[in-house]
């Protein structure tokens, strides 16, 4: 086990999948030679410098996802490697650049795509490189590091790898905020609480790649040169994972990246996850409405806020079309409270601190937040009380959920209001000062 660094074995990584929810427990345990990388676009977005690669490299890999690039080899592809005739095609789409779309009408309720068990790729893919394969599992490398890897060395192989004609259709640049520089988080997510995930994500990832190098990699530099594995290339598959693994709960929880699905894009308006169907022994998906030829065909990749969504994804919904969008909203005992020692006494007790987020909605908040402002808000004369709103705004109360107090209700819920009022005034400060730098921009004081 590596020492200090962050890896994602000691993580409880929250994997976004095209699931309604999943985390993914690296418990842990967690290439190909002849790569010669062009030196031409600059892959700007990254987070540090990595001694092996340039980070103003392209990958020989992937493709451009503005254009159809390699869109047809892949379906040829498809349709001779078992997948069955298709009701969907590829094609340029309004939302998310590249997507499926209806070619023939289809119905509600249509179970569509069948994409058979043969091109699922996943942690007990064969490698076309068996012995690195091989050296991986003896070290016992968890699943995530593992397809990672096996990625990238299936990428190297090009023409040989069997997976070559998938993954030339894979983004070369996966939509994703591990390829932001610290400087572009700090200053675009600045009043977002996802700023803080997005650098533990990166160090995780950073953490991993750092780990397998010592561990794995540099004694077998013949099976991981480090021309290939490294951290550029690390990034894109993490990239590519993070944005396209497909939970399938009845295939006992299997996590596959699952060729042609993987095109599908996300929409909150949508109902419908992949899933392996026994009866067709393919990976499906279930329509939860009529789509007319030409139309796009989405899946839900989880009830998830915007910023889950960014952090994972790399994209944001349409402002006000997602209704499971939450943003989190930090609360705060008062100092000057003169139980100031007693509450947060009763909230150590309960595992909280002084200073809690909880979520909000636009369909309300959660009982335990409410718990939380009746606590801020109560007089010395409610002290009894201090404990059961401890453990109500923990969530571990056993005591009737309906907890209200009816004689507080008022300042608690101006409380919460002032708490909503103060996050909004750092974002709207933010968001000034984001104009008027644009403004300097377009008025050319100021260059990117
Ligand atoms: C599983 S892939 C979907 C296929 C992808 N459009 C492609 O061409 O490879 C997920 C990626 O698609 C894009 N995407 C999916 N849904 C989107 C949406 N509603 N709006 C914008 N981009 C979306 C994001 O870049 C995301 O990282």
């Amino acid at each position: 086990m590596a020492e200090a660094s962050r890896t994602f074995h000691a993580t409880l990584f929250s994997l976004p999948t095209f699931s309604p929810r999943f985390h993914f427990k690296l418990s842990y345990s967690h290439s190909h030679p002849s790569l010669h990388l062009k030196r031409a676009r600059s892959v700007q977005r990254s987070i540090s410098e990595t001694k092996t690669m340039s980070l103003n490299t392209t990958l020989p890999w992937g493709c451009d996802i503005d254009s159809l690039e390699n869109a047809e080899a892949l379906q040829n592809w498809l349709s001779d490697s078992g997948l069955p005739p298709q009701k969907v095609g590829i094609n340029k789409v309004e939302m998310g650049k590249r997507g499926l779309v209806a070619l023939k009408k289809i119905n509600r309720g249509e179970k569509i795509l069948f994409v058979p068990p043969s091109l699922l790729i996943s942690s007990d893919s064969d490698w076309s490189s068996p012995v690195a394969g091989h050296v991986l599992k003896q070290q016992n490398v968890a699943d995530l590091p593992l397809l990672a890897t096996y990625l990238i060395s299936e990428a190297n192989l090009q023409k040989s790898s069997r997976w070559s004609n998938y993954i030339s259709s894979l983004p070369r640049e996966p939509y994703s905020l591990l390829h932001w520089t610290r400087s572009e988080l700090d200053r675009y997510l600045k009043a977002s609480q996802i700023r803080l995930r997005a650098i533990e994500r990166i160090a995780d990832i950073t953490g991993t790649f750092d780990d397998l190098r010592r561990r794995i990699f540099s004694k077998h530099p013949h099976l991981f040169p480090k021309e290939v594995f490294n951290l550029v290339t690390f990034r894109w598959s993490f990239g590519i994972l993070l944005s396209r693994l497909v939970y399938l709960y009845s295939m006992d929880g299997k996590v596959a990246l699952v060729p042609w699905a993987d095109m599908l894009n996300h929409s909150c308006e949508v109902e419908t996850y992949l899933n392996y169907d026994k009866s067709s022994q393919a990976v499906v998906f279930t329509t939860d409405r009529a789509y007319q030829p030409g139309e796009q065909v989405f899946i839900s990749y989880g009830k998830k806020s915007n910023a889950e969504l960014l952090l994972s994804y790399g994209f944001v919904p349409k402002q006000g079309t997602n209704l499971n969008d939450s943003v989190e909203l930090p609360l705060s005992l008062k100092i000057s409270d003169k139980c100031y020692k007693q509450k947060l006494k009763a909230l150590m007790k309960h595992g909280l601190s002084a200073s809690q987020c909880y979520p909000i909605q636009i369909s309300g908040w959660p009982l335990e937040l409410m718990a939380y402002a009746y606590l801020t808000v109560s007089p010395p004369s409610m002290s009894k009380q201090f404990e059961e709103m401890a453990a109500m705004a923990s969530n571990e109360s056993i005591i009737r959920k309906d907890l209200r107090y009816p004689e507080i209700e008022e300042k608690a819920v101006q409380f919460i209001l002032d708490s909503c009022e103060s996050s909004i005034s750092k974002y709207s400060k933010f968001l000034k000062k984001l104009k008027r730098r644009l403004r300097d921009m377009r008025s050319g004081e100021l260059r990117a």
